[in-house]
């Protein structure tokens, strides 16, 4: 009944039976969550009911048995270990004080990009992405950079990847107690043998900073939570094992949740390159063109707020939240939840919901024009982020980052799909996991420093039949040109071109110079420099 992609199958299966479905997987209720309406009554009306974790294999072998906070029991330690996170580890204020590392990790990327631009090969932005988000990541964390062979031959991406995986995988353990120990499927092996590795690194991490001691005014999140342990100021016990656990919970939570994002982001705007270029055109207006982009300057990129949030709403990144347990018996819109049931809110589906959302499929940042829907937990039709006790506590830090490593590569650089690739025909085929990413890795062509003009309105005068009128349509989606108004004018030849193209650059309602051929083989744009194949394949930007 699930396959690869569980969240696209339990949605599937949702539009049939309903917004809150009951399904049994071995010993164990699973109750399935579907509807804006539905995730009300479980995140915010009955929040503490439902503000549990389901025990599970993967929690066991990989937080220190449950010592981290994303897969801690709800109780006296996982409300105080929330509380030193949100206050000591993720405050605007210590936020604030890794501002000029984001810049700077940011500006290594901008440089590297803008050397491979001369080169003209196709940059693997999944993969500059990931290890943009693991540098920025590690050095919030721990302080420094560490190389990813420190961590195994495999690197952190790998390895933290695998770990969500491993987290995300049905396990058979998980819902026949009694296979556990049979280990069927290999999962529990593998843990160990991960957990060993996370458990020898970090060792090295808090090692590193024991040698290192006190080392100035700013402290990365290692040095806080050494600091707390060895104050023995908590009300609760707080060894190595959950400076571990904390370790691996904010290393995780950021470095891949963040460059999922960005990925899915960037994905959307090469395949709607009208909404690149608007996204384009704002920073040009608020940035302008001499200088790069300041954490300061993201509240007032106000389109870019919308294409995230419209990105998060096809594309949420952790699609089933993290499982949620509930704690007691209890009845949610005529329905008996019974105690000890696990939770899944399918936010995939929720930002589908045809009654949520006029167009659901369609990608369409401008229908946030106008409206108060937000993604920071209020508006239970966008969750990308979860809500209530359980949500997100690293968002503020993970929107910071997404927004701004998406701005700064749009305003840097003008980016299409590599061999004349079609944005129809870009790929966005997921790969499941806690967090779910591209299955294929995103791969863009990029020019350094050219940000056209985007062209509101293009009045292009036309005299031939109606069968061009769709390639037409394509090509001005691919220009990003709002409005194509066509004029027939059926001239005919006036003899403008020898070579048989109509030059009708003199008519009077035409905005730019304007070339065609009998069969329309090209179009050329002279006014914007742009050029069109007949498929519009591609699209070649000349310096303006
Ligand atoms: C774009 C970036 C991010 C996204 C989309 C995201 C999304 C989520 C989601 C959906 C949950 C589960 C909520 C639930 O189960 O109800 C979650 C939990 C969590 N996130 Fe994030 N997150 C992001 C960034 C971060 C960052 C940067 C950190 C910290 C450095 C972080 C730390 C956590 C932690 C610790 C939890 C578990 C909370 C708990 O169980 O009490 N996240 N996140």
């Amino acid at each position: 009944m699930l396959g690869k992609n569980p969240h696209q199958d339990l949605h599937r299966i949702a539009q049939k039976h309903g917004p809150i479905m009951y399904m049994q997987f071995g010993f164990v209720p699973n109750i399935i969550v579907s509807s804006p309406q539905a995730a009300e009554h479980f995140l915010k009306t009955y929040d503490l009911v439902f503000a549990g974790r389901p025990p599970h294999q993967a929690a066991k072998y990989l937080s220190w048995d449950q010592r981290n906070l994303s897969f801690g029991t709800y109780g006296t330690y996982w409300r105080n270990m929330r509380k030193l996170c949100t206050l000591e580890l993720l405050s605007s204020l210590k936020i604030g004080s890794f501002q000029p590392m984001r810049r700077e990790e940011l500006g290594l990327l901008v440089e590297w990009l803008k050397h491979a631009a001369l080169e003209h090969v196709s940059v693997d932005l999944s993969a500059k992405v990931s290890s943009l988000t693991v540098e920025m990541s590690c050095r919030m964390v721990f302080g420094k950079k560490y190389e990813d062979k420190d961590i195994d031959e495999r690197g952190f991406k790998v390895v933290i990847q695998e770990g969500m995986k491993l987290v995300a995988i049905p396990n058979l353990g998980d819902y026949f107690p009694f296979l556990g120990v049979l280990d069927l499927q290999g999962l529990t092996r593998k843990m160990n043998a991960l957990s060993k590795v996370f458990d020898q690194f970090f060792e090295k991490v808090i090692d590193d900073h024991v040698r290192a001691g006190d080392q100035g005014p700013t402290k990365d999140i290692v040095d806080i939570m050494m600091s707390i342990m060895q104050s023995g100021g908590t009300d609760f016990q707080f060894d190595r094992r959950h400076v571990k656990a904390i370790m691996l919970d904010m290393l995780a939570a950021s470095m891949d949740t963040a460059a999922s994002s960005v990925e899915w982001i960037l994905s959307e705007l090469l395949k709607n390159p009208r909404v690149m270029k608007k996204v384009q055109k704002e920073l040009v207006e608020v940035v302008g063109l001499d200088r790069m982009v300041e954490e300061s300057d993201l509240e007032s990129l106000e389109y870019l707020d919308m294409v995230v949030k419209e990105t998060f709403r096809l594309h949420p990144v952790a699609p089933l939240l993290i499982p949620h347990y509930s704690l007691e018996d209890c009845t949610v819109d005529g329905y008996q939840i019974p105690k000890d049931a696990r939770i899944i809110i399918n936010t995939f589906a929720i930002g589908r919901d045809p009654n949520a959302w006029t167009d659901h499929e369609k990608f369409n940042p401008e229908r946030f024009v106008g409206s108060s829907i937000d993604l920071r937990g209020q508006h239970f039709q966008l969750l990308p982020f979860g809500s209530g006790r359980r949500g997100c506590p690293g968002m503020q830090l993970g929107l910071i980052m997404v927004r701004l490593i998406v701005a700064q590569l749009v305003h840097c650089f003008d980016w299409k799909l590599p061999n004349n690739m079609l944005p129809s025909e870009l790929d966005m085929t997921e790969e499941f996991g806690l967090v779910v990413s591209r299955a294929e890795h995103l791969m863009a062509e990029q020019k350094y420093g050219h940000i056209p003009d985007p062209i509101e309105s293009f009045n292009l005068v036309y005299k031939k039949n109606d069968k061009h009128k769709s390639w037409i349509d394509d090509a001005s989606e691919q220009m990003g040109i709002n409005e194509f108004n066509l004029v027939d004018l059926d001239t005919g030849d006036d003899g403008d071109n020898v070579d048989g193209n109509e030059n009708l650059g003199d008519a009077s309602n035409v905005n730019f110079d304007f070339s065609m051929t009998e069969t329309p083989s090209f179009v050329q744009c002279e006014g914007v420099g742009e050029f069109m194949t007949e498929t519009p394949a591609w699209i070649r930007s000349n310096p303006c």
